[in-house]
């Protein structure tokens, strides 16, 4: 699993999506989310892989703990490096995914990274309190979410950029915190509510940065891909 910018593959189909990965003449990090799995199921993850991209497979699993750990089970045989859960299914089914994951992984192949999300980047603290009834700050219940990861054994989880730091003090420097909701100083937020730039996500804590309109929305996708890469790696 390389460290670069991960990029959201959010379109409708795979034609979409190879007439977009055409203009990059570089290995990726990709994510892999519902929309384009929900179009194309389970191949357009061995496709992508084929063309030697790392891949983060963006699922958020959340239901019972036996549906998930089976599910895990079968799409550990995907070959990706990341793949997540939500945290609020509990400890339980984080453990139960564990579980598939490396019951399904091929032998000799590296079982895929497993994360939480804690509260997505398109909720706010307000939202929380009143549509979750939350009565914590929202970074306490990111917090709490990410040690409750960590006691299920997983490798880290995803936040916004301003929990990040707090991760990193509480759970370690090696838990990963996988940020979206990146953009471009002055971009449009669209639906992300915690947002932050790639070199705030740098210097605030993040391990790994998700990006997708800001790429894929951009007039020229391989330029606004540069300035995002350049700004994460200074
Ligand atoms: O809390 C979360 C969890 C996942 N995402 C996903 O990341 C990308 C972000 O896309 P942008 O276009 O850069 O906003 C998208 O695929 C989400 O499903 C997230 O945004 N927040």
């Amino acid at each position: 699993m390389n460290n670069k910018p991960i990029l959201a593959l959010d379109f409708p189909g795979e034609a979409e999506v190879f007439k977009f990965l055409k203009h990059f003449n570089e290995p990726l990090f990709v994510k892999i989310g519902m929309e384009l799995y929900m179009q194309e199921g389970p191949d357009i993850v061995r496709k992508v892989k084929e063309l030697g991209h790392d891949i983060f497979l963006d699922l958020k699993l959340h239901d019972i703990p036996n549906t998930v750990g089976s599910a895990m089970k079968g799409l550990a045989k995907l070959g990706v490096d990341l793949v997540n859960v939500h945290a609020a299914g509990g400890r339980p089914m984080m453990e139960a995914a564990i579980e598939g994951l490396e019951a399904g992984t091929p032998v000799g192949r590296e079982r895929a990274a497993l994360i939480a999300v804690t509260q997505l980047t398109s909720t706010t603290e307000e939202q929380m309190k009143t549509e979750q009834k939350i009565a914590l700050s929202l970074q306490e219940s990111v917090l709490h979410y990410a040690r409750l990861t960590q006691q299920a054994g997983l490798n880290g989880v995803v936040c916004s950029v301003h929990e990040a730091k707090a991760i990193a003090e509480t759970c370690g420097e090696n838990f990963l915190r996988v940020t979206p909701g990146i953009r471009l100083a002055g971009g449009d937020a669209h639906d992300q509510k915690r947002i932050a730039t790639p070199d705030g996500a740098k210097h605030d804590g993040s391990s790994l940065i998700v990006v997708g309109r800001a790429v894929t929305g951009a007039q020229d996708p391989v330029a606004a891909y540069k300035i995002v890469s350049e700004l994460w790696e200074a």
